[in-house]
């Protein structure tokens, strides 16, 4: 055809002088236009463009016819004969197709036809303008179609899904994120049906297809680079694409598998622990997961960890019963699988067990050391300050609270020191006083009274008065910065002795006693007075509302926890003097 095209008949020219017939061999090569278009069609990236460029040219070509039948009807009727014909001036290609396009797109203004066969001209020529438009901007508008379909079919799906959702009234935040899902499907893939685009081909071609698009991924499976190359050829087309958002769960812990899992692109965690919030593993592209609870090991058909997507990730999903079916013709990869699978078990086991001692060391430590806070300042001061061989003391130091004193135990000098309550009914007889009181059970003893027991117990509460006997004058500076007190002139034996020492004097001249001193005392919740000794607690104060003059016979106590073991401790730490409001002031 195309040796046929190019016979040079242009030569008759010389003979025959010019005429058009002569070059008519050359639309031979139309099979060539046509072969043209179609190569570019399938190599093309935008084939629509070239094929709006091909309905274009038949556009242009059939205009083309037109101006040289009008031409030809020109030289017919004779050129300028009337004012429909072409007047001969300017370029008479020009001219005629300038004549044809008006005509063909019925855009009109054309000179009025003169004669029957002008009439029939023009008749012709805007019907067959009429259908070839209509089928040229049909084609045009099939092609733009085509090309945006995908585009469009986004769109509706994505407004359908949008509605459906407000019609159910769906949370926000689920809303959000099917949106998300779609906007990144359409984004990655350009289709939302990208397992259906391979349907239409034959299954060999479907495999090779599959395997050349996801190629890059499958070779990093270590899967099939152990086992026949046969088992990817028969897997590849029952994987199933899958994108997940970040942070969702693909699997969780307990339940039934029915899928393993392939990464192609994109990162996922395998989560454990007790509140499953460790991450195991973090599998990348080409790792499979999903696997154990598909492989029928005993007492492993239950997903053993929880998986979810890091950020977006890609995955191919293979149902359990395609697994199967190829396993059943693969066994060595069955066995790498199950191996794999053994070894992923013992590690989470291992795992779980040596957080479990983990925990369990923990809580020998906290038995074993209990944290404790820092011993109250008043405890210790009063630790300071008691003689260190002091009941006091001893009871403070050896963390038991409320012994028992039977009446053979309490030594005198405690008698005038202690707070003793009864523990069941007392019979009491005060020394030198004898006179035989019975105290009830939980009744306290008089403070200043030396016992004489008769068949008795007493038990010694949490408080203490410290009086005289207990109280280590070298320690009296830090006695009186956590117990308030002014005044001087003691009238009871710690007086005395407090008079007698030159160093307890020295102390006194330097205490200032201010409420300030008393708020230094930070761990003291509350400052308790009583006013009488025999009343433990009277009145309760706020520390900065105390207000220390000592006009009377007065017990300050300073309430305070202790944490050695025993419960809340009433320590009661009472100057036991009694202070006259005439008294200046050391
Ligand atoms: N320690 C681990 N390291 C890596 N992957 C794991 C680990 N534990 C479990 N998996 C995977 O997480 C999956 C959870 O579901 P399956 O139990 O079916 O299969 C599991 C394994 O594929």
């Amino acid at each position: 055809m195309d040796l046929l095209s190019l016979l040079p008949l242009d030569l008759l020219y010389i003979i025959y002088g010019f005429n058009a017939i002569f070059r008519f061999p050359r639309m031979l090569k139309v099979q060539t236009f046509w072969d043209f278009f179609n190569r570019m069609d399938a190599v093309a990236k935008s084939p629509y463009i070239i094929r709006i460029l091909r309905t274009l040219i038949y556009m242009m070509y059939l205009i083309h016819l037109n101006a040289c039948a009008y031409y030809a009807m020109s030289v017919w009727e004779g050129i300028g004969s009337n004012k429909w014909v072409f007047q001969g001036d300017g370029n008479a290609y020009v001219r005629c197709m300038y004549f044809a396009t008006k005509t063909a797109t019925s855009i009109g203004k054309n000179p009025k036809p003169e004669n029957e066969y002008e009439y029939i001209f023009m008749t012709f020529s805007w019907l067959t303008g009429v259908f070839i438009f209509a089928f040229l901007i049909g084609q045009i508008r099939d092609i733009v179609a085509t090309a945006t379909q995908n585009t469009t079919q986004y769109h509706q799906v994505m407004d359908k899904m949008v509605q459906y959702m407000r019609n159910l009234n769906l949370p926000d935040d689920l809303q959000r994120r099917v949106r998300l899902w779609l906007n990144h499907t359409w984004e990655q893939q350009k289709t939302l049906h990208e397992d259906k685009i391979l349907d239409s081909l034959p299954k060999k071609m479907k495999t090779d297809v599959a395997i050349n698009v996801h190629y890059s991924t499958l070779v990093k499976v270590q899967l099939f680079k152990d086992c026949d190359k046969a088992l990817l050829r028969d897997l590849v087309l029952k994987l199933k694409p899958m994108l997940i958002l970040p942070g969702d769960y693909i699997c969780k812990k307990g339940e039934i598998g029915k899928e393993m899992y392939i990464v192609n692109k994109g990162l996922v965690q395998v989560m454990g622990g007790e509140k499953g919030d460790v991450v195991l593993a973090t599998l990348s592209e080409g790792s499979v997961f999903g696997e154990i609870s598909l492989l029928g090991i005993p007492g492993c058909d239950r997903r053993t960890a929880d998986v979810r997507s890091k950020g977006f990730s890609n995955l191919f999903v293979l149902g359990k019963a395609d697994l199967w079916d190829a396993l059943e013709h693969y066994p060595e990869a069955q066995t790498i699988l199950k191996k794999k699978a053994q070894s992923l078990i013992k590690t989470n086991e291992n795992q779980e067990k040596s957080a479990r001692s983990s925990r369990t060391n923990i809580a020998e430590t906290i038995i074993k050391e209990p944290s404790r806070t820092p011993t109250p300042r008043l405890l210790k001061t009063v630790l300071k300050v008691v003689q260190p061989d002091s009941l006091c003391a001893q009871m403070l130091s050896k963390k038991s609270s409320a012994p028992v004193l039977t009446c053979d135990q309490i030594p005198g000098s405690l008698t005038a020191s202690t707070h003793l309550r009864a523990s069941s009914i007392s019979h009491i007889e005060a020394k030198g006083v004898n006179k035989l009181s019975v105290y009830k059970k939980d009744q306290f003893l008089p403070p200043v009274m030396p016992l004489n027991q008769q068949n008795s117990t007493v038990s010694l509460e949490n408080f203490f008065t410290i009086t005289s006997d207990d109280i280590n004058p070298n320690a009296i500076k830090e006695l009186v910065k956590v117990v308030p007190f002014t005044g001087s002139g003691f009238q009871t034996p710690l007086s005395n002795q407090l008079d007698n020492q030159s160093k307890t004097k020295e102390v006194c001249s330097n205490v200032n006693i201010t409420e300030k001193s008393v708020t230094s005392v930070e761990e003291l919740p509350s400052i308790r007075h009583s006013s009488s000794l025999n009343s433990i607690v009277s009145e309760q104060y706020d520390l900065e509302e105390l207000n220390f003059s000592p006009s009377r016979l007065s017990t300050y106590s300073l309430l305070g926890y202790d944490n050695l073991g025993f419960a809340p401790l009433d320590i009661n730490l009472s100057r036991s003097a009694s202070v006259t409001s005439d008294e200046t002031v050391c």
